[in-house]
């Protein structure tokens, strides 16, 4: 029987995408933060951002932010503390953001832009002078 688009009973199968899990990492040092900027192949090309990633099916987000900071870096990041989790939909993809504040480890190389073209260490004050993804002004927020 074909479903009419107002009746209530009806059950088309709806395509539910769930959110994709991002971390994303706010290094610290001496009162500044670092930001990175996209390379111009990828999603939002010359966005800056806190340098992050995907994380794998089955990886712990803790673990996923450590991995994606020495891959996109070249440094080993020890976690302060875990920011509040949110969802940003981009329309084109919806995105769940787990932010984590970080410092550099004892001894670990200074970070270094493997992916982005550039990375600045920024007072977080002058973070809305930047030309951030939309996801991480909630997270500027939370800092500032
Ligand atoms: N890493 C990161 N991604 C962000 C931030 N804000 C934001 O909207 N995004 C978006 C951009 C992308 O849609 C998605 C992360 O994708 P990505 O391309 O950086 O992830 P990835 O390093 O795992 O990349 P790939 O292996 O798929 O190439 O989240 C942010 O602060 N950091």
């Amino acid at each position: 029987m074909p479903c009419r688009p107002d009746s209530s009973v009806c059950a088309q199968p709806v395509a539910t995408a769930q959110p994709v899990p991002v971390v994303c990492a706010v290094i610290e040092q001496a009162g500044r933060v670092l930001i990175a900027q996209r390379p111009l192949t990828k999603l939002l090309p010359l966005k800056w951002e806190f340098p992050g990633g995907k994380v794998e099916p089955g990886e712990d987000p803790a673990a996923a932010i450590i991995r994606e900071i020495r891959e996109e870096l070249g440094c080993t990041v020890v976690i302060s503390r875990a920011l509040t989790p949110f969802i940003h939909d981009y329309k084109t993809v919806v995105i769940q953001m787990i932010p984590f504040v970080c410092t550099l480890a004892p001894g670990s190389h200074p970070p270094h832009p493997h992916e982005h073209v550039a990375i600045a260490w920024l007072p977080p004050v002058e973070l809305r002078a930047y030309d951030l993804a939309a996801a991480d002004w909630p997270v500027v927020a939370a800092l500032t």
